[in-house]
């Protein structure tokens, strides 16, 4: 993808700064980056994933809802497509947003071998006792924030290196300021057509073939999918499972396509289909349950979603996966995996390391 160098990106850190509420991203192999900012009051909190029905903007959900991190949708008074059309916009827009950057710091974190490791012993208990077939367990890795970073720089480099992922960055006084760079689609929707992705197993880069671990891994996804859809769509087109490259590494996928019956909509769909065991684990409920419990820190909006819904007449929103959260003087980062019964602790452990190189490339 080419940039017009003309065009300053730390424009959007000025954005983060004022605290303004907005999204630039770049959809999945496609050229054009997209602006969606919200000029008046602030964005909309939302209790539930169906509240999602019927709205229109830039949705940020956590992938747990609370009262520290709500369901968010940014207004789209401006939506914008193009860099030529959003920096002509920008270099004019005026804020009179004052700074209130998040603490980071006081949030929780697990960034150490050894606390993973602790994590990862209450996690392989819950698979041995037999009542969770699959766990993802996950952790962070803050890094220093260094005077020359910047949020929008990186994004443009993001766009450039990682074609075929979403490429977002946003900012709202609920959320603050979120980078993602992630390959997996959890709801798209144009024409009344819907689609979702079963996306799991992960290995570097390699003419290998998939172990049986990963495709039992990603194979619980796509059961899961069948059983959801079922639910609430008419005939659904599936094909798969590929391999995908997302950056360094490679993903087992298994696509969807289908239309909801008479009397559902896309906030009914997120809400059947969002945690997945792809982030989170099966059965839904009880994995979903026991990660709240006992993953040692809260992960905000990591393995939530983000994307436009309702805006030029379609939707894609996307899993918030190779993400970090970007505070004052701290940068953190969020990675996690499948777990099995057939895991072992140190490839589970570099597998988090390996899914952090894609969004520490860019900063
Ligand atoms: C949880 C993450 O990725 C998810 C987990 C995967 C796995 O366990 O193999 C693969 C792709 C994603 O669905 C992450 O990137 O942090």
């Amino acid at each position: 993808m080419e940039f017009n160098q003309d065009f300053d990106y730390s424009i959007f850190d000025s954005l983060i700064e004022k605290n303004v509420s907005f999204a630039v991203y770049r959809q999945a192999r496609q050229q054009d980056i997209h602006l969606v900012l919200q000029t008046s009051q602030a964005a909309l909190c939302l209790d539930s994933l169906s509240d999602l029905n019927g709205k229109t903007g830039f949705v940020i959900a956590p992938f747990r809802i609370s009262e520290d991190t709500p369901l968010i949708v940014i207004h789209p008074d401006i939506c914008l497509k193009g860099e030529a059309v959003v920096f002509s916009y920008l270099s004019d827009y005026h804020s009179e947003g004052i700074s209130s950057a998040i603490n980071i710091h006081n949030q929780t974190s697990v960034n150490s071998f050894t606390q993973y490791s602790s994590d990862y012993t209450t996690f392989y208990s819950a698979l041995s006792e037999n009542k969770l077939q699959k766990l993802v367990l996950s952790r962070t890795f803050d890094v220093e924030r260094k005077r020359s970073f910047s949020a929008g720089t990186s994004f443009r480099e993001a766009c450039g290196k990682y074609h075929s992922n979403f490429v977002f960055l946003c900012n709202t006084p609920q959320t603050g300021a979120w980078m993602g760079i992630s390959p997996e689609l959890l709801v798209s929707e144009q024409d009344g057509i819907y689609k979702t992705v079963a996306l799991a197993g992960t290995k570097k880069v390699s003419p290998e073939d998939w172990d049986d671990k990963n495709r039992k891994e990603q194979q619980i996804v796509v059961d899961y999918m069948q059983q959801q859809l079922n639910q609430l769509c008419g005939d659904v087109i599936q094909s798969g499972p590929f391999t995908a490259q997302a950056g360094n590494i490679e993903h087992l996928k298994t696509k969807f396509s289908f239309k909801l019956k008479d009397g559902y909509k896309i906030g009914d769909l997120l809400a059947l289909l969002h945690p997945s065991p792809a982030v989170s684990g099966f059965p839904k409920e009880a994995a979903f349950d026991f990660i709240f419990r006992n993953e040692s820190y809260d992960r905000r909006y990591y393995s939530g979603f983000a994307g436009p819904l309702d805006i030029e007449e379609s939707s894609r929103l996307y899993v918030n996966l190779r993400c970090m959260q970007m505070g004052e003087d701290l940068l953190r980062l969020y990675a996690g995996g499948g777990m099995l019964l057939s895991s072992e602790l140190k490839p589970e452990w570099e597998e988090t390391e390996n899914k952090l190189q894609t969004i520490l490339s860019v900063i």
